[in-house]
């Protein structure tokens, strides 16, 4: 497991339901991105097969944001780790259990070669108002922290957040943990039903390990110039 790089690198969504598109698109956008990303549009329409396919060019990011009991979830990391993901996610809201069991499916599943487990804390999508609807008071900021705290003692080896907790984290937990995060923007870009963003020159000073950038990219005219342009905005 290798998902630690030195700088802050980039990775990209490839958020569509088309297989063949998503696949120029990693070719396309290989040689400026770390990672790509494959998310639940993909997955549902195309399956595992894809992800195999793309892991086999590129590291793979698998963001399914796994929440239920324990057991399935270990069960379901059990699953995606035949498609040699560098990296997964799952709810931090799922609890400690949860997270244990993943960590050690993982582990039971391909040792060493294991994926990065990685808790989503509060969405990127979700302002105050919209969390407290569903009933957590005090604020994203508050949320992730407790959350963080919780998943990292239970073996999660880094967190997704929003660029507007990047500094509170490190200040609590250091540099150990991985921090991969979406919600960020180019200046000038459409926010769309981003909530908590900022642009990745801003995020990777505040310290992001990655910068997870879907649209910016996929939806430009020409998504390889698109990554480039990004990837040459963060400090080498
Ligand atoms: O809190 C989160 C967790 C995951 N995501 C995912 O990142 C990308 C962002 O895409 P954009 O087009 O750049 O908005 C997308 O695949 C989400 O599922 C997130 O945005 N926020």
């Amino acid at each position: 497991m290798r998902a630690k790089p030195n700088r802050t690198g980039l990775i990209a969504a490839l958020d569509t339901p088309d297989a063949v598109r998503a696949e120029a698109w990693a070719r396309a956008v290989a040689p400026h991105v770390g990672l790509v990303k494959v998310g639940l549009e993909l997955f549902c329409a195309a399956g595992p097969a894809v992800v195999s396919r793309i892991a086999a060019q590129r590291p793979v990011f698998l963001d399914l944001k796994f929440h239920d009991i324990p057991n399935t979830v270990a069960g379901a990391v059990r699953s995606v780790c035949a498609t040699r993901p560098a990296m997964l996610t799952l709810h931090g809201g799922g609890g400690g259990a949860m997270i244990e069991a993943a960590r050690r499916a993982a582990e039971d599943s391909l040792g060493e070669a294991r994926p990065a487990i990685l808790a989503v804390t509060v969405l990127t999508s979700f302002t105050a108002a919209g969390l407290a609807e569903t009933g957590v008071a005090g604020g994203p900021v508050q949320q992730v922290l407790r959350l963080a705290r919780l998943a990292l003692e239970a073996g999660a080896d880094g967190l997704v957040c929003s660029p507007h907790e990047i500094s509170r984290l490190r200040d609590a937990f250091g540099q150990a943990p991985l921090l991969v995060v979406p919600g960020v923007r180019p200046a000038g870009s459409d926010k769309g039903d981003q909530a908590r963003v900022a642009t990745p020159e801003d995020a990777a000073a505040a310290g992001a390990d990655w910068l997870v950038v879907g649209r910016p990219i996929t939806a430009a005219p020409d998504p390889a110039a698109a990554a480039a342009a990004i990837a040459g905005s963060l400090p080498g």
